[in-house]
């Protein structure tokens, strides 16, 4: 579990994260969602001890990361890709991880298996492509078996097949029990992945919701309807009720209301014109 209390960050003037309030809980993935510049690096970052809040809290089962006893055991966190000496094979980055953590050699080999790199791990990772990257260091931060594991726009960049790796590996990890804590600036990739979803913009909590409740009350639906005979669908429009904007492309959407807090539907829909 990973619990933040009014965690706040300041660069000078800037407020990277202000008061952030949230818990990320065992069991499920949760989606860490914002545009670009919203801050989500930064709070993954002091999550792990990274940067200093300038105010707040955050702790890691109860404790703060400097404080844990071989915290790679407790969590594991790909932030950078990038993070690896060029001229080191996957296996002899690996190794140097497990040795200056206490954790024994074979895992270097499992977490190789996990993430398919076991036929190139004696290859020089800068020959690595950025899939490659991903994966060796999503090996780094399953090396210690942690109980948490926290992902910074892990799918960023890669193909097709790489991001249904991740996708099926992150719900894997949940499904085994564990905290699983994923930041994307794409809700269509949050809506394919997290069970549970904290939304940031510039720094500060929008939502902190499942995702099913997220999406039904931002979600909208619609009908779109073309015609050749425009002035026949604007009669018919307006004999129902439902006068359309004034528009000339013969395109129209059908917004049939939204459902409310409690699910339930609430109508009141409106047509209005797509160019
Ligand atoms: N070391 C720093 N010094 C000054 N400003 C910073 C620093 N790190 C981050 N910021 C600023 O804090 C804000 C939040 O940045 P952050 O990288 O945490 O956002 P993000 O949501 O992770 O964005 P992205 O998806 O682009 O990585 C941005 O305006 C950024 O410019």
């Amino acid at each position: 579990m990973i619990e933040l209390e009014g965690l706040t960050k300041r660069y000078g003037e800037k407020v990277a994260v202000r008061d952030l309030t949230f818990t990320v809980r065992p069991g499920i993935v949760t989606g860490f969602l914002g545009p670009n510049g919203a801050g989500k690096s930064t709070t993954m970052r002091m999550i792990l001890g990274l940067d200093h809040p300038t105010a707040g809290d955050v702790r890691i089962d109860g404790t703060h990361y400097d404080r844990l006893q071989d915290p790679l055991t407790y969590i594991g966190a790909l932030l950078e890709a990038k993070g690896v000496h060029p001229g080191r094979s996957a296996y002899n980055h690996l190794l140097c991880l497990a040795q200056s953590n206490g954790i024994p050699e074979r895992r270097v080999h499992e977490v190789l298996d996990a993430v398919g790199l076991t036929a190139v791990a004696r290859k020089k990772a800068k020959g690595f492509s950025l899939g490659m990257g991903q994966r060796l260091g999503i090996a780094a931060a399953l090396l210690g078996d942690p109980r948490i594991l926290m992902f910074d726009e892990p799918v960023n960049g890669l193909d097709p097949e790489g991001i249904h790796w991740i996708r099926t590996l992150m719900k894997s990890l949940a499904a085994q029990g564990r905290t699983v804590f994923v930041s994307s600036h794409l809700m269509s990739e949050m809506a394919l992945t997290a069970e549970h979803l904290v939304v940031i913009g510039q720094g500060r909590l929008l939502a902190d919701t499942s995702m099913a409740d997220f999406i039904a009350r931002n979600s909208r639906s619609y009908v779109r309807v073309r015609s050749p005979q425009r002035e026949l669908l604007l009669d018919v429009l307006h004999r129902e009720g439902s006068p359309p904007c004034r528009a000339g492309t013969g395109r129209w959407r059908w917004t049939a209301g939204r459902r409310s807090g409690s699910g339930s539907w609430r109508p009141g829909g409106r047509w209005c014109c797509t160019s």
